[in-house]
């Protein structure tokens, strides 16, 4: 079992040391709108984290019927106010919001979610000033941590293409000499393809959509996918699974939990881009 949750606090705990340590004040400024449950857990669960890190957050929220300008001149704001290094705005978005030109908006240099054309170009090209998106940074410290950090020789299925998660994590893998394939929903033989993976990612968004079948014995199983399912005899009438049929694992060599796996790790790996921007805009 991989302890995203240890790990994550572990990263968390460094990076507060290293704030008092550097006398720099990271700034991170959250952004939510509307009032989706899960986003507002996740946002609350970002401003508590930097706040122990000893950041400088700032949190915004805004009502589910912002229009799209309103929300550009708040991007705009929090890209000229020095004290802030890092700008997230949580998705996804209401419906009549256009992410890709809010993101577009952010100032590449704040953009610790990493998910600027300019980020994602950076990390394309290997340009070590590239921020990376947290979740699949998160999913990489796992993998390093049992595999270490040479992955040559290894074959890698990463399951999902999305922006956030699966191209980055297929170029992080890719960029540490893994054999990499890239599977999605229109894949041929997905079980067959996941079955010869040593390390495999699954970023579906489809509870437990990966049976034991597609385990290799002895595979590195990071898990992205969290989905709520209902589950009569649990207390809330609800609880959390991944991609990944986790009680079909067993033979797997280490895999993550859903809940305490690559979740808590997107929110450590949000603090280390953070701090890496403030860094560097001192640097600047
Ligand atoms: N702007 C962004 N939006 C979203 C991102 C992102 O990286 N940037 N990722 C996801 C949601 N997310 C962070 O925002 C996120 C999801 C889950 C967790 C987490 O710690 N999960 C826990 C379980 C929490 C629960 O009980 O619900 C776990 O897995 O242990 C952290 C962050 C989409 N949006």
């Amino acid at each position: 079992m991989i302890d995203g949750k240890a790990a994550a606090a572990a990263i968390t705990a460094g990076i507060a040391e290293r704030v008092a340590a550097e006398g720099v004040r990271p700034g991170l400024a959250v952004v939510l709108v509307g009032d989706d449950p899960a986003s507002a857990v996740y946002v609350r669960n970002k401003s508590r984290t930097a706040e122990r890190c000893g950041f400088h957050s700032v949190q915004h929220t805004l009502p589910a019927d912002t229009s799209e300008a309103d929300l550009l001149a708040l991007v705009d704001t929090l890209n000229t106010d020095p004290a802030v290094h890092g700008i997230l705005v949580q998705l996804p978005l209401p419906s009549h919001l256009d992410a890709s030109r809010v993101i577009a908006a952010i100032d590449p240099d704040k953009d610790v979610d990493g998910l600027h054309i300019v980020n994602a170009g950076r990390l394309a090209v290997g340009d070590p000033d590239a921020i990376v998106p947290c979740t699949p940074l998160g999913a990489m410290h796992l993998i390093e941590d049992v595999r270490g950090e040479d992955l040559s020789g290894l074959r890698a299925v990463v399951v999902g293409r999305s922006r956030l998660v699966g191209l980055p994590a297929a170029l992080l893998l890719t960029k540490r000499n893994a054999t990499v394939t890239i599977a999605h929903s229109r894949t041929r033989d997905l079980e067959r393809l996941c079955a010869g993976a040593d390390i495999l990612v699954a970023a579906i968004g489809r509870p437990e959509m990966l049976k034991g079948a597609a385990i290799k014995p002895g595979a590195t199983v990071i898990d992205v996918g969290i989905n709520r399912i209902d589950d009569p005899s649990a207390a809330k009438g609800t609880r959390l699974v991944g991609d990944v049929a986790f009680a079909e694992a067993a033979h797997a060599g280490a895999i993550t939990p859903v809940p305490g796996g690559v979740g808590p790790m997107t929110i450590a790996m949000l603090m280390r881009n953070t701090l890496d921007a403030a860094l560097k805009a001192a640097r600047r």
